[in-house]
């Protein structure tokens, strides 16, 4: 049988009902363990001896692991273009994202629970390890994120593009370890200047506002 490929317009479409590729169900496993690994360890309050105890076994799974060599990334993204992308291939453009990445052990797990032309919506909940003031997200990762949530927005209308500017105003404490929402929504264009708004919320109060100008690359613009 003949593997089916996919091209760029195919591709959101094709990650989330096409199955998982058997490496990315053991890769997104080990995401996992590491992501909540990292939340418990941070101000974890154990004694000395067994701080050295896990300290050991980690090294020993570093150890394990070694430099293997990477796949290239940009070959997929150039099978992408040319409609030649496998699932595997969409897999390696996708789930090692830092934003929502299965298979990024630090990438925050974003729920997309709307996504379309008239923008998209996500909730996630941030753990210890995101803290930046008691009991708040850093300022630094709540733009981390929203650079992700307005892109998508932009995936979402089936454009391409790039942050050229982004810029974030902080309204209220954005919890951590609590369900926050994220939205975005395209709000006009200018020839290659694309502009993208967005939000976060904790239940009804909005916390964060940012806006923004993506650049579609000359090339394909
Ligand atoms: C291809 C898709 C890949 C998707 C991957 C996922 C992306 C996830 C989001 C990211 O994290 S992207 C990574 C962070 N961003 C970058 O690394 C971008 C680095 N900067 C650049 O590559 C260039 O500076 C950029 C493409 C943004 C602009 O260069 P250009 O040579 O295309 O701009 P040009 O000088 O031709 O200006 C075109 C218009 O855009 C405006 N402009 C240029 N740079 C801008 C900027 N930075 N912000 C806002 N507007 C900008 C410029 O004033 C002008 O406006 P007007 O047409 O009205 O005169």
């Amino acid at each position: 049988m003949t593997e089916k490929t996919f091209g760029p317009f195919e591709l959101q479409k094709a990650y989330s009902t096409e199955p998982v590729p058997d490496d990315f169900v053991l890769r997104r496993r080990i995401s996992t363990a590491m992501r909540t690994l990292s939340e418990r360890v941070i101000r974890a309050e154990v004694d000395q001896a067994t701080l050295q105890h896990w300290a050991e076994q980690l090294e020993a799974v570093v150890a394990t692991v070694g430099e293997p060599e990477r796949r290239d990334s940009k070959q997929a993204n150039r099978k992408l273009f040319t409609g030649a992308a496998t699932i595997e291939d969409l897999y390696h453009m996708m789930d090692f994202d830092p934003v929502s990445g299965g298979a990024n052990p630090i990438a925050p797990q974003v729920t997309w629970v709307q996504e379309g032309q008239e923008g998209v919506e996500g909730t996630l909940r941030l753990g210890q390890q995101y803290q930046g003031p008691p009991g708040r997200v850093h300022g630094g990762v709540i733009a981390w994120i929203l650079d992700a949530v307005l892109s998508r927005a932009l995936h979402a209308a089936f454009r391409l593009g790039v942050t050229g500017t982004l810029n974030i105003r902080y309204l209220a404490g954005t919890p951590i370890e609590d369900t926050i929402t994220c939205r975005a929504r395209i709000t006009g264009q200018e020839g290659r200047k694309i502009f993208i708004e967005g939000s976060i919320w904790h239940g009804d109060q909005q916390t964060v506002h940012a806006e923004g100008v993506w650049l579609t690359p000359k090339s394909l613009g």
